[in-house]
C-alpha cells in the first residue's frame, strides 16, 4: 500500500547547527506516529520541514507518490496541517470563529458560500464546541477550548495529515486529558493520519500506533508502540523510559482512566 508521507534523508542546518541530519521516516495512512525525544533533538524543526513551513537542505519529502518541492502548491500546503502549542497561533485574534473557520473553508474551496455556515456547526461539533462560539472571539475562550477550536480549523481543509506539535502541552494537565481523548476520538471516527510530537511518552502512549525517537538530529529509533514501551531498542530510549514515574492507566480505545 502507498504510504502517506515519505521523509527521505533530510537534513536541516541552521547557521552551524545540524538540527536534521538524514532524516528517514515513513508514515502510514490511518496510523499515528508519536515523535519523542528531549528539547533540541529537532522533533519541531521536522514537523516544519514536513508542513513546508522550512525547506530541507538536503533530502526529499513525499506526500503520496508525489515529491513535494521548496515551493507548493495551494493545494500540497492544504493537505499537511499543523496544530502547534499555542493555539493562538493559527487563531486571529480579530476574527470571529465563524470568520476563522469559514476563511480556511473558501480559501481552500472546501464548501461553496451557502455551505459554509453549516460546515462551520459540524466542525464545532466535532471539537465539542457550541454553535453560539461561531459569533465570538479567540480571547473570549480558555486555553482547551482555543486549542478545539484550532484543531477545528486544521481539520476544516479536509488534510490527508495533520502535524500536532506539543498540542496539550500548554494546557492544564486535566484539559491536556480531554483534548487528548478528543484527538484519540478524531483518530477513530476520521481516520486521520498523524504526526504527533510530545516530550511526555504518557501523551505518546495514548496517542500513538507507532513511536519514533530523535536525538541530537537523529532519528535513533522506530518501532510499533507496545514494541517500543515493552522493549526498548535503544540505552536512550531506556533511560527516557526510566524517567517516567508511572504511565497513566489507558481504556482499550487509548484515551486516559
Ligand atoms: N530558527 C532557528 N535558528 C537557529 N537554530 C534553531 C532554530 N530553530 C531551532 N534551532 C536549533 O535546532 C535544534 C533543533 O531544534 P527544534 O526546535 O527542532 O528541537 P525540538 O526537539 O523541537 O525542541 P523543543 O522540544 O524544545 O521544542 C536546536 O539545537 C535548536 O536550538
Amino acid at each position: 500500500m502507498e504510504l502517506a508521507l515519505q521523509v527521505k534523508n533530510v537534513t536541516v542546518h541552521y547557521s552551524g547547527v545540524t538540527a536534521l541530519d538524514r532524516i528517514n521516516l515513513n508514515l502510514r495512512h490511518h496510523t499515528t506516529l508519536g515523535l519523542v525525544g528531549e528539547s533540541g533533538s529537532g522533533k519541531s524543526t521536522l514537523a516544519r520541514v514536513i508542513a513546508g513551513l522550512i525547506a530541507p537542505d538536503e533530502g526529499q519529502i513525499l506526500l503520496g507518490s508525489q515529491e513535494l518541492k521548496k515551493k507548493r502548491s495551494r493545494e500540497q500546503h492544504k493537505m499537511i496541517q499543523m496544530i502547534f502549542q499555542n493555539p493562538d497561533a493559527s487563531l486571529n485574534p480579530k476574527h470571529s470563529i465563524r470568520q476563522i473557520l469559514s476563511e480556511a473553508l473558501m480559501f481552500h474551496k472546501i464548501v461553496d458560500r451557502t455551505g459554509v455556515e453549516k460546515r462551520c456547526k459540524e466542525l464545532l461539533a466535532r471539537v465539542h464546541i457550541a454553535e453560539s462560539a461561531l459569533d465570538r472571539f479567540p480571547h473570549e475562550f480558555s486555553g482547551g477550548q482555543r486549542q478545539r477550536i484550532a484543531i477545528a480549523r486544521a481539520l476544516s481543509v479536509e488534510p490527508s495529515i495533520l502535524i500536532a506539535d506539543e498540542p496539550t502541552s500548554a494546557l492544564d494537565v486535566s484539559v491536556q486529558r480531554s483534548v487528548l481523548e478528543l484527538f484519540n476520538m478524531l483518530k477513530a471516527e476520521l481516520h486521520l493520519t498523524m504526526l504527533f510530537i510530545s516530550h511526555d511518552l504518557g501523551v505518546i502512549h495514548a496517542i500513538s500506533d507507532t513511536v519514533a525517537v530523535m536525538r541530537q538530529g537523529k532519528l535513533v529509533e522506530i518501532n510499533p508502540k507496545d514494541q517500543y514501551f515493552a522493549h526498548p531498542e535503544t540505552a536512550y530510549s531506556r533511560e527516557l523510559l526510566s524517567a517516567v514515574p508511572k504511565m497513566p492507566k489507558l481504556n482499550t480505545s487509548g484515551g486516559f482512566l
